[in-house]
């Protein structure tokens, strides 16, 4: 189980980082228990974090050799080779390492941190909400308490669905964990195309992000089918019929979506 005060350390408080961190913080966890390594911040996100309370500190060295509770990683996956040779002495046998970095398999982290337990997760950003899909596979130190502290860590900020099978993560990255900003991009397109039918730029704007949004919601839970979804704004031969028969053509969204969704899964391999 997560307790609100155990120390944490959070290495790489970039955009993943801090979306988790905030969600942790949102959930309740004490700000005093952690510590955030990242020479990367300027001082304006330093001062952010440490009037939270929160230790900030901008090497390893810095952090010093005590033994975490659980640290996560969250840096860039090319800087991982450059990270990973000195975090070692942060995670003893009582920690549990979570890494959300694409691309970054188990084995690598494992021979990393041999006394730890890892696990190699893929959030996303929807996280800083509490609203975050994470999919999780830990290594063979993962014990069920270590599972249980995982789980807790990371549905603190969302969902999670554990898998058993390595190879699925590039297909996950590609779809949960790019995923929000493949719907950015359809609220920026809706955008556009409103404006490009007339509509003042701030009303086609307020119109697609509102529109994205409540359809989020409606499908948040997932009781009712995005198809069922969908097809309740259809009227028959109406405006919405019109629109999908050019969106659901051969050519039109699911052939782009299986491009996006490929090229992003082959980058996640590269990463690795
Ligand atoms: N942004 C996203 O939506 C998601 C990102 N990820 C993963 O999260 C990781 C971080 O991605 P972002 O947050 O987007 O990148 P980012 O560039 O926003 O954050 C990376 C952070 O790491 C810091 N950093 C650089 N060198 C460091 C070091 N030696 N020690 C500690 N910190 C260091 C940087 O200063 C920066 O703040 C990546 O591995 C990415 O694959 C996973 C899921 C979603
Ligand atoms: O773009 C990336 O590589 C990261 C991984 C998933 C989302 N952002």
């Amino acid at each position: 189980m997560l307790e609100r005060a155990e120390p944490l350390c959070l290495l790489g408080a970039g955009k993943m980082g801090s979306a988790l961190l905030n969600g942790w913080l949102g959930w309740g966890f004490d700000p005093g228990a952690v510590t955030v390594v990242d020479p990367g911040l300027d001082a304006a996100r330093r001062t952010e974090f440490t009037d939270r309370g929160i230790t900030v500190v901008s090497s390893m060295e810095e952090a010093g050799t005590r033994e975490f509770r659980a640290v996560l990683l969250a840096v860039k996956p090319q800087m991982m080779g450059n990270v990973l040779p000195s975090t070692g002495v942060i995670a003893g046998p009582e920690t549990l390492v979570v890494s959300v970095a694409a691309g970054i398999r188990l084995d690598m982290l494992g021979a990393a941190f041999p006394r730890s337990a890892v696990v190699r997760a893929m959030p996303n950003t929807p996280a800083q909400v509490g609203m975050g899909m994470t999919v999780a596979i830990g290594n063979e130190r993962v014990t069920s308490d270590f599972h249980a502290l995982a789980g807790a860590l990371l549905e603190a900020v969302g969902k999670v669905a554990w898998i058993e099978d390595e190879s699925l993560m590039d297909a996950v990255t590609a779809v949960s964990g790019s995923g929000p900003a493949y719907v950015f991009l359809l609220a920026e397109c809706l955008a556009e195309a409103g404006r490009k039918a007339g509509l003042p730029a701030d009303l086609a704007e307020t119109l697609a992000n509102q529109t994205v949004a409540g359809a989020g919601v409606l499908l948040d839970g997932g009781a009712i089918p995005a198809a069922t979804l969908r097809q309740n704004v259809t009227s028959p031969n109406g405006t919405t019929a019109a629109a999908l028969s050019v969106l659901m053509a051969d050519d039109g969204l699911q052939p782009l979506m299986d491009r996006a969704v490929e090229a992003a899964r082959l980058r996640s391999i590269e990463l690795g």
